[in-house]
């Protein structure tokens, strides 16, 4: 599956929002992917996790378990480890600091995947990560649904990206005049309060 193929799925979901949004890095961009249009359809989602599966295989070979960050990462975690045949499970925040919760452990040197939905600047990608290894995993690579920091987001291990895009975002200090014009919505979960 191409870029265009994955462009294609969020298109049809009516996934592809324009308008003023404020992420979960603070950056705000005029495009958002509300990526749980797409999950929402479970044989979209299906089509899209198998082909993130086979990607990931191909490109690190089997792994043990997925993991993913809550909330966002949680749907297309399962589906892709559904997609491996290994277990799936999530961290979340606990006093702002991704954790495993809820029973969830890894083996010392499992072989661990992280699963993303998108990657903007990395960040959310790189605090699941630390905290895997936290808990003693081996995160052999990270994978996403849809990287849009046109591939310049490091997050410390490979990262797997069934679509890659190049989507402005921008410091709150630095916004484009036409942007700022527009009222902000912010979509994400990072500065939900309890
Ligand atoms: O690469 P980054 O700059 O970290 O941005 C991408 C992250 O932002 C979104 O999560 P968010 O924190 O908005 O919460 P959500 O998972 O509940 O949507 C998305 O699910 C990614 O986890
Ligand atoms: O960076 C983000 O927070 C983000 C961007 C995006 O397009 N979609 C999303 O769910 N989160
Ligand atoms: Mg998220």
């Amino acid at each position: 599956m191409q870029t265009e193929d994955v462009l294609a799925e969020f298109r049809d979901a009516g996934a592809l929002r324009e308008g003023h949004f404020v992420l979960s890095s603070g950056l705000h961009s005029p495009v958002f992917l509300q990526k749980n249009l797409v999950f929402m359809d479970t044989e979209r989602c299906a089509r899209l996790c198998k082909a993130l599966a086979e990607k990931i295989v191909a490109a690190v070979g089997p792994v043990d378990v997925a993991i993913s960050p809550a909330v966002g990462g949680i749907i297309p975690g399962y589906e892709t480890a559904r997609w491996l045949k290994v277990p799936s499970m999530y961290v979340e925040r606990e006093g702002g600091e991704f954790k495993l919760r809820r029973g969830f452990s890894v083996e010392p040197g499992q072989k661990v995947v992280m699963v993303e939905d998108i990657v903007t600047t990395g960040l959310s990608s790189r605090e699941c990560i630390a905290a895997i290894k936290a808990a003693g995993g081996d995160v052999v690579a990270a994978a996403c649904i849809v990287d849009r920091s046109g591939g310049r987001a490091d997050v410390g291990v490979p990262l797997v990206a069934l679509a890659t895009l190049d989507v402005p975002a921008y410091p709150a200090d630095a916004l484009p005049p036409e942007l700022a014009a527009v009222p902000v919505e912010d979509p994400g979960s990072r500065r939900l309060s309890k």
